[in-house]
């Protein structure tokens, strides 16, 4: 579903590259977790799937089309088939649950409706739907800026849900959370991702998460592809080598 070929990116006014000759294939079904210490990469890699952030170098494919070739009508496509979900959420804290779900369909509207904001009834009932499959019904009218953070996420996972996503990213979606509400995410996602036959891929940075939900962990250090396997695989040893410094690097991550 998404090929990619020796991507690398180099940031301007970066003397090291932020993401190294990666190369992997990612296919539908897969429930991918990013792991890599902070600086690592996983923003950045997460960015070029989605067309966000532009490759220096090497392919994407998303479904056979290349979309590091960076054409409006691509990236549209590409961004409309992905959901994506954020550590800060990016709602619109003053308008209501199922006002900020109805912007996940955006990408399959004309911009007028989009612009005075007309919705079909069976838009409406949709995003009522997805409200519902994410446990929010008796939230549905209100404003988001009322709920807790776990509520926010799960209007998150909603309004990605709403794009009927083929691929859903989420970058460290559940960093600002608590583990019990980190687990529930979790859970959530892991339903949507079977019941939609979705290609999930998530950045995280707790490694238990990682090993109880993920059917596959990537390992990111200083860039490069570290580890790419089976969950079960991520040795302690594989822990140590993906969130231990390097020498030369090791005196700025201590903060100093
Ligand atoms: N817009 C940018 N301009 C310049 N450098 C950047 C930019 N975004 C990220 N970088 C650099 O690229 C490298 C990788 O950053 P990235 O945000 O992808 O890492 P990360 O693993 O997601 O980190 P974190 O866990 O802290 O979010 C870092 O050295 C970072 O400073």
């Amino acid at each position: 579903m998404i090929q990619v070929k020796n991507l690398s990116v180099q940031y301007p006014d970066m003397k090291a590259k932020a993401l190294t000759d990666i190369s992997l294939s990612l296919k539908k079904g897969d429930f991918v977790c990013v792991l890599g210490k902070s600086g690592a990469g996983k923003s950045t890699f997460i960015r070029c799937l989605n067309g966000l952030q532009k490759p220096t170098s090497g392919e994407i494919y998303f479904d056979d089309q290349d979309i590091s070739i960076h054409s409006e009508e691509k990236l549209r496509k590409v961004r409309r088939e992905t959901g994506m979900i954020f550590q800060h959420f990016s709602l619109v804290p003053r308008l209501s649950v199922i006002q900020n779900v109805l912007t996940g369909m955006f990408g399959y509207r004309s911009s007028f409706k989009n612009l005075i904001g007309w919705f079909s009834a069976d838009e409406l009932a949709f995003a009522k739907q997805v409200i519902a499959d994410v446990g929010l019904s008796d939230m549905t009218y209100r404003k988001v800026e009322q709920l807790s953070g776990g509520q926010k996420q799960r209007v998150g996972i909603a309004r990605a849900l709403a794009q009927q996503p083929k691929v859903l990213l989420g970058d460290e979606p559940v960093a600002s959370l608590d583990p019990g509400t980190s687990n529930h995410i979790f859970t959530l996602l892991t339903e949507m991702h079977e019941r939609l036959d979705l290609l999930t891929i998530i950045n995280v940075h707790d490694i238990e998460l990682a090993k109880r939900y993920a059917s596959r962990i990537l390992a990111l250090k200083d860039g490069k592809l570290i580890f790419d396997g089976l969950p079960a695989d991520f040795t302690d040893s594989q822990y140590r080598e993906t969130y231990t410094s390097n020498p030369q690097t090791a005196f700025f991550d201590a903060g100093i």
